[in-house]
């Protein structure tokens, strides 16, 4: 179904109805030949060399978090943090600076607006993610990523009027915001609790990052490197997919391979339900095994195509490039710099909402690291 090429299949209407005061008329909930306009303008800021040029900007965004845990150790030696809302403003922060040019502590009253518009609307059983647009960097020449859109957006034949280009960018502003942000942080949240029961991973991590970023940096480069923060990353994805499933309607009457979808149908991928499924994976689907990873998702199981945390196919997610690079600074960063376990507080309780998150938050014990 999310292989198909066809502008017949589209998000479902009971989906894009209520989504409408959050995202406009964006590339999340569009559908046809809108939807495929938009991403064609849209798609090429994501691509890896631009994200590349992010990764400092994605350092400099973590760096409140790290001083933060340093404060709350203090003079003393443990600190007990709940890291879900610090892992958020990280990722709202890195969201905010490269699309819209602007800090998200600048901005910070429309993210908890935006946050409490999401909060509202996740009550209610739909599908992944949460938005913000701000103010342009003062003094910065570099080009944001919203202003390359909007460039795009002008330049392109279909989004003719100044306030049909307008309307493009604001709608287009909230999706990347709601689309990246949240999956994001709580994708990191989940990494972390991961790590925090498997010290002998933490403390590959930890090694690996100090061989691969030279005198502590990290950079484009030393990303492409880590190797085992990959593997990780892609275990966790696989055990807690931020994004519990994909959605298509039939727009008009599809064919899918012998299946003949009725206009009006709709179909759902649930993907927590690929990625534990034993005949593709093992009998320890279950088991967090990053090693499974170590020669590629093509290796890890016996269909690939069902390892799908960014979706797949031409709606596959914009943000995958984005979204690992972050993951990768921010863990590598905390890593390097703190030795942590599970705090007793802890309650495993994964909370298929929105996006699936852990229900009380992830609390850890956190000290400095030897190599910190
Ligand atoms: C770990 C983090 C993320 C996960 C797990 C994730 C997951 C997904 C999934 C599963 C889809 C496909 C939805 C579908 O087929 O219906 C998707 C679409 C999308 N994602 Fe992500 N995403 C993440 C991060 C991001 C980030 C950081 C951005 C932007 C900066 C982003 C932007 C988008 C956009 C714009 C789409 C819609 C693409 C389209 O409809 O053509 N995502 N994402």
């Amino acid at each position: 179904m999310n292989q198909s090429l066809t502008l017949d299949l589209g998000k479902p209407g009971y989906v894009t109805k209520r989504l409408a005061p959050m995202l406009g008329n964006g590339i999340l909930r569009s559908n046809g030949i809108v939807w495929a306009q938009q991403r064609k303008i849209i798609a090429p800021e994501f691509f890896v060399d631009k994200v590349k040029g992010m990764v400092g900007l994605m350092v400099e965004s973590a760096e409140p978090l790290l001083r933060k845990w340093e404060r709350c150790i203090g003079g003393g030696v443990v600190a007990e943090i709940r890291v879900d809302e610090d892992l958020r403003s990280v990722s709202a922060d890195v969201i905010s600076r490269a699309c819209f040019g602007s800090s998200y502590f600048k901005g910070k009253h429309i993210f908890s607006k935006l946050r409490n518009l999401q909060k509202l609307m996740s009550k209610q059983p739909l599908l992944f993610g949460v938005p913000t647009f701000g103010a342009k960097r003062e003094s910065s020449k570099e080009k944001d990523l919203m202003q390359m859109i909007l460039e795009g957006a002008i330049n392109d034949r279909f989004v003719v009027s100044k306030d049909a280009s307008k309307r493009f960018i604001v709608d287009n502003c909230k999706n990347i915001y709601f689309a990246g942000h949240e999956s994001t942080a709580v994708a990191a949240s989940w990494c972390l609790m991961l790590l925090a029961l498997h010290p002998e991973w933490q403390a590959r991590v930890r090694e690996e990052v100090a061989q691969v970023c030279r005198e502590g940096l990290i950079d484009a480069e030393s990303l492409t490197k880590m190797k085992t923060v990959t593997m990780v990353i892609q275990e966790a994805l696989r055990l807690y997919p931020p994004a519990a499933f994909v959605s298509r309607e039939a727009l008009e009457e599809t064919q899918i391979g012998h299946f003949t979808i009725p206009k009006g149908v709709c179909t759902w991928t649930l993907i927590p339900t690929l990625h534990r499924d034993s005949n593709n994976w093992g009998c320890d689907a279950n088991e967090f095994r990053p090693e499974r990873f170590a020669h590629g998702v093509s290796s890890a199981c016996k269909v690939p195509h069902a390892y799908i945390p960014f979706g797949l196919g031409p709606r596959l997610c914009l943000g995958r490039n984005f979204a690992l690079a972050q993951l990768k600074v921010v863990l590598s960063l905390i890593v390097s710099k703190f030795t942590f376990s599970l705090s007793p507080k802890y309650i495993h309780s994964p909370a298929y909402r929105m996006i699936v998150e852990p229900e009380h938050g992830v609390h850890i014990l956190v000290q400095r690291s030897e190599l910190g």
